[in-house]
């Protein structure tokens, strides 16, 4: 699936500095999603660990990303979908009619495949805007920190600390997805979403924003669709292999520890994949 914008935020409503985050478990429960008639999943359970890497792996259009989507309410954005089911964050559904969509997209960020960091801007207001998209108020000097510990976390900080006003558009690929991670992380998100985050960079890049994934997974709980299998391997906990047929929408067919179905797969259809048989 290719990038989508970010999505609109309601008007700013909050005063506070962003608090402390804690690690979270995502739970997402009987998810069906359709678009129109087009059924996409049917009844996709998982649970995403506290502090874990939960990777999402098929082959194109089982439904991955519209999964992922769905997570943090993204999905809802296209006019004709739909979905039914429940995806729990600690516990409390994201879905329920009292709870606001901007907390929801605040508590669960998302990085997309390609990265799309406002090129006019420069580096520092990259990293700050998401603050702003969601009214969140904070001195100068504690905006400074954040910058600084949001580009330290997203494996950016060496290379642009003397350069933070220089526009982000003048990033390479890979410097741009560290920044697109570190302008999520600024509004401290308790899970971050990554849809193939890696697809549009060089080998090298994506072995830097695969140590920072690993980093990153002490304080937030991530969940990363991913094609490459050696990727998978190298960076998450669990995988979670999803499979549609022609006429049959997207279901799991197997998930657990990645080490374990990647070396011992329960199902044929698994084994087929990982070895990559097809797909
Ligand atoms: N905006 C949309 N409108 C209509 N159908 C869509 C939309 N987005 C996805 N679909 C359909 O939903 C199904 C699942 O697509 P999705 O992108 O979730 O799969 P995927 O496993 O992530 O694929 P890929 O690995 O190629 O990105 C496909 O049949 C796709 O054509």
């Amino acid at each position: 699936m290719t990038a989508l914008p970010p999505p609109p935020l309601p008007a700013p409503t909050s005063v506070d500095a962003p608090a402390p985050a804690s690690l979270a478990e995502l739970e997402a429960r009987e998810i069906t999603a359709w678009f129109g008639s087009h059924q996409v999943l049917d009844r996709v359970s998982l649970t995403m660990p506290a502090g874990g890497i939960t990777a999402l792996i098929g082959p194109s259009g089982c439904g991955k990303s519209t999964f992922l989507r769905i997570l943090n309410r993204m999905h809802e954005l296209v006019p004709s979908a739909k979905l039914a089911g429940e995806v729990l964050l600690d516990g409390e559904d994201i879905y329920d009619p009292g709870k606001r969509l901007i907390d929801a997209r605040r508590a669960i960020g998302m990085v997309f495949q390609k990265p799309n960091p406002f090129p006019a801007m420069s580096i520092r207001e990259n990293v700050l805007a998401g603050l702003k998209l969601t009214g969140t108020k904070m001195r100068k000097s504690d905006k400074a920190d954040l910058v600084e510990s949001c580009l330290t976390k997203g494996g950016l900080w060496n290379e642009v600390k003397d350069r933070l006003d220089a526009p982000g558009g003048g990033l390479s690929g890979g410097q741009q997805q560290r920044l697109c991670i570190a302008r999520s992380l600024a509004v401290r998100p308790r899970v971050l979403l990554m849809d193939e985050p890696c697809s549009a960079l060089d080998p090298t890049s994506t072995r830097v924003i695969e140590e920072t994934m690993v980093e990153l997974a002490q304080e937030v709980t991530i969940v990363i669709v991913t094609h490459n299998m050696q990727q998978a391997a190298r960076v998450s906990d669990q995988c979670a292999f999803f499979l549609a047929s022609h006429r049959t929408p997207g279901v799991i067919v197997e998930h657990g520890d990645t080490r374990a179905m990647f070396e011992n797969p329960q199902d044929s259809r698994t084994a087929d994949y990982v070895n990559g048989r097809f797909g």
